[in-house]
């Protein structure tokens, strides 16, 4: 169960992702969450307006007995200091850093329990992917509780995979943003106009991720049913599927470089 109140440490572009995504989602009460930011924006004071709590003092941060911590990596024992001794023992700490591992979140935040969920920006509209690892069934309910509203959950059991799954999914989203950007940039090459190029690049992206969502079909089943044979389809793929140089040789470079990075920021 998820104990309230809540504290949110870090309302920058995740955080402010998960208040509009548990706003729409209606499972936190602003009367039940207490926001921490040192430049709170647009989604911070959204949900203040509606009676959070805002940046109040370090003794109002003990009422909280769910912690979310989403600052970045390299600034969480800076704000580990601030914390120090303000926060219930009794809470449940959920951290979305990635990298920082739970032996490390335990040393310094003791006795709080500790899971660690790497979410994606998705959650913003109730549509994003959240990997949850926790070694203890209590915290890793809290973490279930908070982000299935909002995401599609996927449960590890081995810590590690969380870098692999910040790899994957967590850093995801960048990559397909980066696939739009650059079907936009070759729409350009082909003489559509920049406009038009525009709507074709996001248009196709969200009309094929609708089809994958709603037939549940394989992604190479519905390349087939778009790739005539001796068509327009197979002429491209022969490029993006080029042996030992192409999209998926691409694609694994970049999740590897991904997990790599996550491993150091621990
Ligand atoms: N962005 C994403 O898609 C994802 C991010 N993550 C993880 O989420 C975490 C946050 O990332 P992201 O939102 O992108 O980073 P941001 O820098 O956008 O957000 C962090 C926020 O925390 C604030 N902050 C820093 N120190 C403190 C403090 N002591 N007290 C209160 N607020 C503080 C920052 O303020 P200021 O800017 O003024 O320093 C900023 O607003 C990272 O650990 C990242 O690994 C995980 C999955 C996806
Ligand atoms: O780029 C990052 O480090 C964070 C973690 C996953 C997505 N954004």
């Amino acid at each position: 169960m998820l104990a309230k109140p809540i504290l949110l440490i870090g309302a920058g572009a995740l955080g402010s992702a998960m208040l509009k995504g548990m706003r729409a989602a209606g499972h936190i009460a602003p009367s039940d969450l207490i926001i921490l930011d040192l430049n709170p924006g647009e989604e911070a004071h959204a949900y203040a307006g509606l009676g959070a709590r805002l940046n109040p003092s370090p003794e109002v941060w003990r009422d909280a007995f769910t912690v979310i911590i989403a600052v970045k990596p390299q600034s969480w024992r800076g704000a580990a200091q601030i914390l120090d001794g303000n926060l219930n023992p009794n809470a449940t700490l959920i951290s979305v850093m990635a990298g920082v591992r739970t032996e490390d979140l335990s040393s310094v935040f003791a006795p709080l329990k500790v899971a660690r969920v790497m979410p994606t920006t998705g959650v913003a509209t109730g549509k994003g992917v959240a990997s949850l690892y926790a070694s203890e069934g209590v915290a890793l309910q809290a973490a279930s509780d908070l982000f299935s509203p909002m995401a599609a959950t996927v449960v590890l059991d081995n810590e590690d995979l969380i870098d692999a799954a910040t790899a994957v999914s967590g850093s995801g989203p960048a990559y397909v943003y980066a696939f739009v950007a650059a079907l936009e940039q070759a729409a350009l090459e082909t003489g559509l106009t920049a406009a038009d190029a525009k709507t074709l690049a996001r248009a196709t992206l969200i009309s094929a991720a609708n089809l994958l969502d709603q037939t549940g079909e394989d992604p190479e089943d519905l390349i087939r049913k778009v790739a005539s044979p001796g068509g327009t389809t197979e002429a491209a793929l022969k490029v993006l599927r080029r042996e030992g140089q192409g999209l998926t040789e691409l694609v694994t470079a970049a999740v590897m470089a991904a997990q790599k990075r996550s491993k150091e920021l621990g």
